[in-house]
């Protein structure tokens, strides 16, 4: 087993999803007073993030995050304590004041690719059945955040043993659907 941890998701063993789940809630980490998000669906392309922005839990190097449509997110408990960490970024992570953790990003750009998905980690739920991480986008982006680049050789090595192939951006899939929805908003693909 590698003594390199790059989150408990992933260090312990990815558990697989569950047929036919169909969504539960988030809690955030206060001991009290916990913000809750119900999610009614299963999430999609849920992958590891090495970028700085999306939260992590203490000591993780990565965080895990995956998407949902946003009308099958709400927030059902304590919505007071959330606030916005970066009102100027393209994903608004909505965020607890008091423990830190993020319940959910929401982009509120109609012209974006993912516009009408909202990121959502699945590790703040009780429930067990999520989608598995499925790759590791941003890779490189750790070393912003204080990782070493002569462990990278290491990390990419170990995300690929997990089965989660390394990308420097997001996967070719979804890097391929942001760069399609540019080129029709440019006329250069038809629009439907
Ligand atoms: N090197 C930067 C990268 C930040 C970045 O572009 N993050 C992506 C992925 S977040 C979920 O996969 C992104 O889309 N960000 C938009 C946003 O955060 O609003 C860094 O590490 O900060
Ligand atoms: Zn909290
Ligand atoms: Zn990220």
């Amino acid at each position: 087993m590698s003594t390199l941890k790059l989150h408990p998701a992933l260090d312990n063993g990815i558990q697989p999803a569950a047929a036919n789940f169909t969504g539960g809630t988030l809690q955030c980490l206060c001991a009290t007073d916990k913000v809750e998000v119900r999610i009614d669906a299963q999430t999609l392309h849920n992958h590891a993030c090495g970028c700085s922005k999306c939260w992590k839990p203490q000591n993780a190097t990565f965080a895990v995050i995956a998407v949902v449509p946003r009308d099958k997110v709400s927030v059902t408990a304590h919505g007071e304590k959330l606030a916005i960490v970066d009102e100027t970024a393209t994903i608004q992570r909505h965020a607890c004041k008091q423990c830190h953790a993020h319940l959910f990003g929401r982009i509120e750009n109609k012209d974006h690719a993912f516009y009408g998905l909202d990121f959502v980690h699945t590790e703040l739920s009780p429930q067990k059945g999520w989608a598995a991480p499925g790759f590791a986008a941003f890779v490189s982006s750790i070393i912003e955040t204080g990782t070493p680049p002569a462990q990278m050789k290491a990390i990419r090595e170990r995300l690929r043993s997990l089965g989660l192939e390394p990308y420097d951006c997001l996967s070719p899939d979804l890097m391929d659907a942001m760069a399609t929805h540019v080129a029709k908003q440019k006329g250069l693909l038809p629009a439907a």
